[in-house]
């Protein structure tokens, strides 16, 4: 009786019915490269728990990741050398307490960011995802943390895009944490903890002067009491001179938080 549930070869027959389903699926709607979306080749032992995501070429080009050497607090990275703290950080602290991302914002990553967050290219999301949880589990598995707060946009801008992209890179973490670790995180996702209360211009083409008066008192904590005595993480897509995650830490520990580490995508 227990024949029905095993193939000729005898495996369990959900498994080939899985396997022939996702075959069929792939057939029918088959996986593109997330970048220049050349069809990706249908593999013959499709292995679903590490999708391809990028066609052999484009993955040729680099998605390099966040690794040392790098500046201890703003995460900078070095060529050559030791992690250290940079000259920068040295004289003139950020007000973050420490920095550290996923990828490095080189080879396809600049082009993915962009398409990600301006062309609203949200299958990239899934593999965004992971990398996130990685991160996150690499650099902030010891840090007490009580939000993880992704950086807000004005409504203005968010009715523009539609969508908050930092918010995106945040919102399957708790998820994820529990599946990993069978249990749940002592941190929640928190969108509301920090608002944007003015619109900015993008801060690309701006010179890091400009971009910390553009960004000027741009955040605010609109319930103090939630933040206070708190750890926060601060997440967002790219951390290029600092002045975006600067001014929102800036805000949350004027609210009464104990420390703000940051999270980003990539690290320029
Ligand atoms: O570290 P910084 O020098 O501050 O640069 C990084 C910031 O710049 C980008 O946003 P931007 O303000 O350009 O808005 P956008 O979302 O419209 O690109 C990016 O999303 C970061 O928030
Ligand atoms: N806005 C950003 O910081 C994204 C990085 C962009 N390449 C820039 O430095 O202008």
């Amino acid at each position: 009786m227990f024949r029905i549930f095993t193939d000729r070869h005898g495996k369990p027959v959900c498994n080939s019915l899985k396997k022939t389903v996702q075959r069929v699926g792939a057939l029918v709607f088959p996986d593109m490269c997330l970048n220049c979306r050349a069809l990706l080749p249908v593999s013959k032992e499709p292995d679903f728990s590490e999708p391809a995501f990028f066609c052999a070429e484009c993955r040729a080009r680099g998605l390099p990741a966040f690794e040392p050497p790098y500046c201890r607090i703003c995460g900078h990275m070095f060529d050559t050398g030791d992690t250290h703290v940079c000259e920068t950080c040295l004289t003139d602290p950020p007000v973050v307490h420490r920095v550290r991302a996923a990828l490095a914002y080189q080879g396809l990553v600049p082009e993915i960011v962009p398409l990600f967050k301006y062309h609203a290219r949200l299958s990239l999301t899934p593999f965004f995802d992971s990398l996130m949880f990685n991160a996150l589990d690499r650099y902030f598995r010891d840090t007490e943390i009580h939000w993880i707060v992704p950086v807000p946009l004005h409504p203005k801008k968010l009715r523009q895009r539609g969508f908050n992209q930092s918010l995106l890179l945040v919102r399957r973490l708790y998820d994820t944490y529990e599946r990993h670790y069978g249990a749940r995180p002592g941190w929640q996702v928190d969108a509301s903890v920090l608002k944007r209360v003015r619109y900015t211009h993008s801060q690309t083409g701006l010179d890091i002067a400009a971009r910390k008066n553009n960004l000027k008192n741009a955040f605010q904590v609109p319930d103090p009491a939630r933040v206070k005595n708190a750890g926060i993480l601060l997440v967002d897509d790219v951390y290029t001179t600092g002045a975006t995650s600067n001014e929102a830490a800036r805000a949350l520990l004027a609210g009464g938080a104990v420390r703000v580490d940051v999270l980003v995508l990539a690290r320029a």
